[in-house]
């Protein structure tokens, strides 16, 4: 058979091993939180308890487990004889072998689980199935990386985008966009529409949705200590997150305004058009960030208020001044800022920090890196031409879309030990596992279909995901348990 084929094939194989071995780890997760494993007390048959039903939640969720890991198990068995077949990267080779070495250990872990194991077997049960989806996932990306590395037609989009080095000089080009500088209106009604319609996009509306998502699931996540939501605490703490993120979305523009200019993605902003004078920008934004400062303190606690306040210096000063132009690791170092409001949520209904807090945080702070570098990969001579090292523009789109893959691995791990940590149900299980699956799946589509397009449309799957599993914990924490 045509070799080229079979390598495709074996990269398809590895590519729906390691979707089912997430699946199977996220599963096992929930089997763990969700008490299901006692639904079902005999191996390799399933005598079950007199009071669950046969239908029960838990009883199907013990055998989407049990079934999941069967059809890993064969998986794992034809990707590993597929390989044999080709000539396969000893790295491959050595991560696929220690995949079908530790397979079945895990089965005998799983076993001794049921017939009643200790907490110490489910413990290693859970490490190694990471282990597994590890192995897999990298294993996975070298395979894709080589298939894209044979063709051909890649070879201009995996060399980075300008010079390799950390500190990248604006670039002049004569490809600039040629951004109509925009009229201003005669009519004062039309004049004032303008000018407010600056003002609010220097407050960045659009990222706004998901970082109030991110704040309600850590207030949500708060609830399960036991703790009371307030209406006026939720609401209070959602109008001083909000007023945050204008303030430092604000200093923001006001700092990158001669970048912003350089570059297509950002060359419409109102301060590089001076709708806005850079002054006045400066002044709204101190006068947001106080807003923001005083709704906190007078409405929900001292603690949320100075996070808050970190966050907003966080955001505006230490990524937009010190890490963005200086830099590739100012998006993972960046990452913190979006993370804060998982622990102002929590904080503002508990007054202090609690580790599914932290779970949750770190769950943002890893899913960053995959978030913005498909962006990032699409943009990457927009942010070369405006001298910001962003990681394809430094090390290159294939290395920027390893990060993205590993990240990504990382994100669906840490989410299901934080679906464990908070003993999250069913919900949340089920949407983490789907909209995991689909994250997962986009990004291995763009080793297929190199395009900006589909680096674009993980970029958007990315929000997606995030948006999905935020709902799902308000959902169990606030509507379900409330
Ligand atoms: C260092 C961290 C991050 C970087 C560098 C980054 C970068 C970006 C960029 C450049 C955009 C496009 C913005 C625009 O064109 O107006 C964007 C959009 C967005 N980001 Fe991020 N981001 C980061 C973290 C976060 C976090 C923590 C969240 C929320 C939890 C978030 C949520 C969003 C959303 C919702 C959008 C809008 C997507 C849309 O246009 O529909 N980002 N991000
Ligand atoms: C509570 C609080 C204040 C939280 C602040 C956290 C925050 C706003 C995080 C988002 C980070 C972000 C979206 C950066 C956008 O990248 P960029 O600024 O590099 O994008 P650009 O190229 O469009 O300017």
């Amino acid at each position: 058979m045509n070799t080229e084929l079979t390598r495709r094939r074996f990269s398809d194989l590895l590519a729906a091993t390691t979707i089912a071995a997430y699946v199977l780890v996220a599963l096992g997760t929930a089997v763990s939180t969700t008490g299901s494993a006692a639904s079902c007390t005999t191996w390799p048959g399933c005598g079950t308890d007199s009071t669950i039903g046969p239908f029960s939640g838990e009883l199907l969720l013990f055998w989407g487990h049990r079934v999941a890991a069967l059809v890993t198990g064969l998986l794992v068995t034809a990707a590993a004889l597929a390989g044999w077949q080709i000539d396969l990267d000893r790295r491959v080779g050595v991560l696929i072998g220690c995949a079908v070495v530790l397979f079945p250990v895990q089965v005998a872990l799983g076993a001794a689980l049921v017939v009643g194991g200790s907490s110490t077997v489910t413990g290693l049960h859970l490490v190694l199935a990471m282990v597994i989806f590890a192995c897999l996932l990298v294993a996975l990306v070298l395979t894709l990386e080589d298939g894209a590395r044979d063709d051909s037609r890649q070879v201009d989009s995996i060399e980075p985008a300008s010079p390799v080095s950390e500190a990248v000089e604006p670039v002049e080009t004569g490809s600039e966009r040629s951004v109509v500088e925009p009229q201003r209106p005669r009519g004062l009604v039309a004049r004032v529409r303008q000018t407010a319609g600056a003002y609010l996009t220097l407050t960045k509306p659009r990222l706004m949705w998901l970082l109030c998502l991110v704040a309600v699931a850590g207030m949500g996540l708060a609830t399960l200590t036991g703790a009371s939501l307030e209406p006026s605490t939720a609401v209070a703490t959602l109008v001083g997150g909000v007023l945050a993120i204008g303030a430092s979305g604000t200093f923001n523009h006001v700092y990158e305004r001669d970048r912003d200019r350089r570059m297509n993605r950002t060359a419409d902003r109102p301060l590089v058009h001076d709708l806005v004078p850079a002054r006045n920008a400066l002044a709204f934004g101190v006068g947001l960030t106080v807003a923001s400062g005083a709704v906190l303190v007078t409405w929900v606690n001292g603690l949320a208020a100075a996070l808050t306040l970190v966050a907003i210096a966080y955001y505006a000063a230490l990524y937009t001044i010190v890490l963005k132009p200086n830099t590739t690791w100012n998006t993972v170092l960046g990452g913190g800022a979006g993370a804060l409001p998982a622990v102002i949520g929590w904080v503002a209904v508990t007054g202090s920090v609690g580790a599914p807090a932290i779970g949750l945080a770190a769950v943002i702070f890893l899913w960053t890196p995959a978030h913005f570098y498909s962006l990032a990969i699409a943009y990457r001579e927009d942010y070369a031409r405006g001298g910001f090292p962003m990681f394809p523009v430094v090390e290159g789109v294939l290395a920027a879309r390893r990060h993205v893959a590993f990240y990504l691995g990382a994100t669906l791990l840490s989410a299901s030990v934080l679906g464990w940590l908070a003993g999250l149900g069913w919900v949340y299980a089920v949407t983490s596992i789907t909209l995991g699956a689909v994250f997962l799946r986009s990004v291995i589509r763009q080793y297929r279909r190199p395009t900006d397009d589909v680096a674009l449309r993980s970029f958007y799957v990315s929000n997606y995901y995030l948006g999905a599993i935020l709902v799902a914990i308000i959902l169990e924490t606030l509507v379900v348990a409330g």
